[in-house]
């Protein structure tokens, strides 16, 4: 298991982490989530024991991650700008992991013959997503304990991620492995991951399962006779959209509350629309990540830091 206790990390005087807490039980894929430089590939690099953290510690299998070389062994971290030599080719790439891991031949040639990479050219000739599928295909290759990927899907072409995501839960359900992907597609987290956490702001604004927090909130479109102002409209909302007498909102009440709350505006119809994980991710990011959550199955924060 991995748990990352009391985690802060500034870069000199730009405050990046504060105070991250998160328990990620084995044999699971955790989605992480964030705007452009919320700190993701930060917390990776803190978890995976590259960077050290200046307050808090990363425990895997009960042990501190930081420069481990027991940690080392069972993860494996792709970054989203993995380091390779001009001569480097998918070949010598092999030769040179090898030392440090072992890698499983044959299902990383395997791998890269699905993508159809050539093996013995320079890989600094190959294409952004060539790169990253050479890259994915060693991951699969290494099969650790513990994958960390990051920006995975980023120059990726949707059969790759098809592919990929295949791998991926295969590796989950015949090896166990627990994998924690950052990426900024939602839509793609979503069919992939057990649970999620949202960076924003040096915090975890919110996580748990995809599932349950889906269920959370509701998404209305509400229609009225006339136009009406939305900075008059009550506040029973987290997100809240205006086109013409048609207003879209999205809320933690059920039908029968926001029925009961708008009653006297008279609206001409209420209907419940289905909401997706992206707008979910919207109204907690708008919203500071102060939502009230339900209890979750998968991941939990630390006591203290729980925002129920
Ligand atoms: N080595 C470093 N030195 C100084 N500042 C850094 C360093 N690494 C990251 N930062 C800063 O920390 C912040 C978080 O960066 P990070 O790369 O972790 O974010 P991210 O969520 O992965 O972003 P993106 O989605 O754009 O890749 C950024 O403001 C970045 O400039």
């Amino acid at each position: 298991m991995i748990e990352i206790r009391g985690i802060s990390k500034s870069f000199k005087d730009h405050e990046v982490l504060k105070d991250i807490n998160l328990k990620i039980p084995d044999k699971k894929i955790l989605g992480l989530i964030g705007i452009n430089g919320a700190g993701k590939s930060t917390l990776l690099r803190v978890i995976s024991g590259i960077y050290s953290a200046d307050d808090g510690v990363v425990l895997v299998d009960g042990e501190n991650a930081f420069d481990n070389e027991n940690v080392k062994k069972k993860m494996f971290f792709l970054s989203d700008d993995p380091f390779y030599t001009a001569r480097t080719t998918p070949a010598s790439l092999l030769t040179l992991m090898n030392t440090f891991y072992p890698v499983n031949e044959v299902t990383y040639f395997e791998t890269l013959d699905k993508f159809k990479i050539p093996i013995h050219k320079r890989m600094d000739k190959f294409s952004k997503g060539m790169k990253r599928q050479v890259f994915v295909s060693l991951a699969f290759a290494i099969r650790p304990k513990y994958m960390l990927l990051d920006e995975a899907f980023d120059g990726l072409d949707p059969l790759a991620r098809v592919e990929f995501k295949n791998q991926i839960k295969d590796m989950v359900d015949k090896l166990g492995t627990t994998v924690i992907i950052s990426s900024h597609s939602l839509k793609e987290l979503e069919d992939l991951c057990d649970a999620f956490a949202i960076l924003n702001n040096t915090k975890i604004a919110a996580s748990g399962s995809i599932e349950e927090s889906i269920g959370v909130l509701h998404k209305y479109q509400i229609a009225f006779k006339e136009d009406i102002d939305i900075h008059f409209f009550p506040r029973i909302y987290k997100h809240i959209e205006k086109d013409g007498r048609v207003v879209r909102l999205i809320s933690e009440l059920n039908l029968k509350d926001i029925e009961e709350k708008l009653k006297d505006m008279k609206p001409v119809f209420i209907d419940e629309l289905p909401i997706e994980f992206e707008e979910v991710f919207t109204a907690i990011v708008e919203n500071g990540g102060k939502m009230v959550w339900k209890r979750y199955s998968y991941i939990t924060l630390e006591e203290e830091s729980q925002q129920f």
